[in-house]
């Protein structure tokens, strides 16, 4: 069977500022029904890749796809049931949350207008929603942006930066809503500078610097695309080393002082990761071994992204693949 069509999808996209290409030759495949990070530091080109998929710019190059829709081409039957914000939501600061969102629903259709106090409801303002947006906080008014972006049903919705400026625990709500909208079957993409944050809220990401895409992945592949070791304590850590080395699952071995052992494993994943782990310890018991320590070097995906984002540009070179589940492009 067929891999089911992404719901964002871009391929060699660019743009460029006067002399400065600042976006060069991104692709991105967001398949249904996850939340997907777009990571990169300040400056990476991220708002200006998300400007490109709403028509807010154009592109210099590339080809991208909504919801199956070419862009720009029908870019008004793609952007149907897409909703976006794009830096900080702006709404009428004189008028109640409830008529900004009347305002919205107008240019949209009935049904739009009838799922206003559902919005309201979900993203916890039902009661504030008469007051005047002018008294809102940033957190509300970010909330009320995604009250926004449901009127219109959205299977995919666009977050440019959404945790900026608010306090812990408007980005633990705002991560529960998150969370909440892909549990009903929607598409989250969100923006973040924040690794944290990126972790802790989505499925998948993309890593972006100056412009290029240098990782894609789920979070479990992104964070385990290095090859992982363990360090084993045991007595005659040399002949456990020629032991070890024999197996397919074992990259490489190497026995240093004070009964230390480090195994190079050959794994994709953190879970297979944790799987051979037992199953050494297993081999090196059945062996007479009786190792009285075992830790796991791992890198975490944070220590993953600073090497993906610290990398020269010759290191940091496009390789294409189809599979959504690359790790390094
Ligand atoms: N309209 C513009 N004219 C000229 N340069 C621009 C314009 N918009 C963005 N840039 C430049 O393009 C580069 C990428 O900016 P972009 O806003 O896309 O980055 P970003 O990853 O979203 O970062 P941030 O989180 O700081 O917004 C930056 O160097 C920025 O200065």
């Amino acid at each position: 069977m067929s891999e089911p069509r992404p719901v964002l999808q871009t391929h060699g996209l660019r743009k460029r500022y006067g002399d400065r290409e600042v976006v060069r030759g991104v692709d991105l495949q967001v398949p249904r029904g996850v939340a997907f990070g777009f990571l990169g530091p300040n400056g990476a080109g991220k708002t200006t890749v998300i400007r490109m998929l709403l028509g807010l710019t154009a592109a210099d190059a590339g080809t991208m796809q909504l919801l199956g829709h070419d862009l720009p081409g029908d870019r008004r039957e793609a952007l149907r049931r897409v909703g976006a914000i794009v830096e900080e939501p702006r709404f009428h600061a004189r008028m109640s949350g409830r008529e900004n969102l009347w305002i919205h629903a107008a240019v949209l259709d009935r049904a739009a207008e009838q799922r206003i106090p559902a919005a309201l409801e979900r993203v916890g303002l039902a009661d504030r929603a008469d007051d005047r947006v002018g008294g809102y906080s940033l957190g509300m008014r970010q909330r009320l942006g995604i009250a926004r972006c449901l009127l219109c049903d959205p299977e995919l919705l666009i977050l440019d930066e959404p945790a900026n400026g608010l306090d812990p625990a408007g980005i633990r709500e705002l991560r529960a809503l998150v969370r909440s909208l892909v549990a009903e079957g929607r598409t989250v993409f969100l923006s973040s500078h924040l690794l944290d944050e990126v972790e802790k809220t989505c499925d998948m990401a993309a890593v972006i610097r100056d412009g290029r895409i240098v990782a894609q992945g789920s979070l479990d592949e992104l964070a385990a695309s290095r090859e992982p070791r363990i360090e084993l304590k045991l007595a005659r850590a040399g002949e456990a080393a020629t032991l070890l080395a024999a197996r397919p699952d074992v990259q490489g071995t190497s026995a240093g002082a004070d009964d230390r052992l480090t195994v190079r494993l050959r794994v994709t994943t953190i879970s297979g990761e944790h799987q051979i782990t037992g199953e050494l310890v297993r081999h090196l018991v059945a062996h007479g071994f009786a190792p009285y320590g075992v830790s796991s070097s791992t890198e975490r995906l944070e220590d993953r992204v600073l090497e993906l984002l610290s990398r020269s540009d010759d290191e940091a070179v496009d390789r294409t693949t189809e599979a959504p589940t690359l790790v390094e492009a």
